[in-house]
């Protein structure tokens, strides 16, 4: 079995910090169970149980938690750096820790009818707003015409966006994005079905198996395994994935729609009313601005569109919290953002 250091794991002066003084040694998640969780650890693999009744739902692939190596009990998760979480099925809808901790989230989409802005101001939005630095990959750029094109129009949403065009199945294009994840890097790959994620994981792995996991009997004693989903890159990183990833939408993305559309906030502002909707207001900037042909009417029906989605979300988050406090605490958890903040 390959060992690995802490750092190697992802380990940092955020998560040294809170673990300063406290039992337990450091292991990071990498399978979520029913009712336990597998862990890596510089000492190998270790399956952990949680205290008492809590359920593994409070914990995400990618924590950092402390155990007791005697017991193999988990004993605590360590506050994330970052959070990414769906908003799962069911009334109120409660938020779901989908990964913790993820360095940097990869925006997929393709270099054909699937390129589509609206859809990537909204990763972008949730990448901001869980802490994670967005990475857009456009893939089949091999198939394209003019694939500089498609770069072009991606980098023009916001300064925030850096984008690359590659065909996902050589591993020498797919090396480019190596530096996202090299030593102690952790990585997630989100985007519609088809557009290369699979290929690209393929890649960033060498094609390992990723099919050990934890194996426990359900609740009607069958047997079943939770599949692994941190997987090793090439580079000494790690890749996030799981079946969640592919459903991300977009929950409690306020600050995340700010940035990705400062643009609009900012004029928003220069409004004569400060709640201008922008319609048929007198002295509206963002009407100026059309008008003069300087903004896309689009951009500003998108906004809208997002917003509207977003407080929608937050009404039925706000519900489910006041429901489960202690989720609530995991969330603001996830919120409080390290070294990726920007402005840091
Ligand atoms: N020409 C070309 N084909 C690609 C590229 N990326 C992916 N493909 C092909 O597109 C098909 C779908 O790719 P996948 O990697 O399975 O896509 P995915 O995003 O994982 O799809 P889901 O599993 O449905 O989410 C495969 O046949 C790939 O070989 C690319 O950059 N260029
Ligand atoms: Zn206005």
């Amino acid at each position: 079995m390959t060992h690995f250091s802490l750092a190697d794991l992802g380990w940092s002066a955020h998560f040294a910090s809170q673990a300063k003084g406290k039992p337990g040694a450091p292991a990071r998640v990498c399978a979520v169970a029913r009712d336990r969780i597998e862990a890596l650890t510089p000492n190998g693999t270790v399956a952990l149980t949680l205290p008492g009744k809590r359920s593994t739902g409070t914990v995400a692939v990618g924590d950092w938690v402390l155990h007791d190596p005697a017991t193999l009990r988990s004993l605590e998760v360590l506050e994330r750096r970052t959070l990414l979480q769906r908003r799962a099925a069911g009334a109120p809808a409660t938020p779901q820790a989908i990964a913790a901790n993820v360095d940097t989230l990869g925006i997929v989409s393709a270099c054909n009818h699937d390129f589509n802005v609206a859809r990537l101001e909204r990763y972008l939005a949730l990448a901001d707003a869980s802490g994670c630095l967005p990475l857009v990959v456009l893939t089949r750029a091999d198939e394209a015409d003019d694939a500089a094109n498609y770069r072009r129009r991606a980098e023009a949403i916001s300064p925030l966006v850096v984008a690359l065009t590659l065909d996902a199945r050589d591993p020498a294009q797919v090396a480019r994005l190596a530096s996202r994840a090299d030593r102690g890097q952790t990585l997630a790959l989100v985007g519609s079905s088809g557009v290369g994620k699979t290929t690209l994981s393929n890649a960033l792995t060498g094609r390992q198996d990723g099919t050990r996991g934890i194996r426990e009997d359900d609740s009607r004693g069958r047997h079943t395994t939770t599949a692994r989903a941190l997987h090793r890159t090439t580079g000494g990183g790690w890749l996030v994935d799981t079946p969640g990833m592919r459903e991300l939408g977009l929950t409690g993305a306020a600050d995340g729609i700010e940035t990705v559309f400062a643009d609009l906030s900012d004029l928003a502002a220069r409004c004569r009313f400060t709640d201008c909707r922008h319609e048929t207001e007198p002295g509206c900037a963002i009407r100026a601005e059309i008008a003069a042909g300087r903004l896309d009417p689009d951009r500003l029906a998108r906004w809208r569109k997002l917003r509207r989605e977003d407080a929608r979300n937050a009404e039925t988050l706000a519900e489910a919290h006041a429901r489960d406090r202690s989720f609530g605490r995991l969330v603001r958890q996830g919120k409080a953002r390290g070294r990726h903040k920007r402005g840091d």
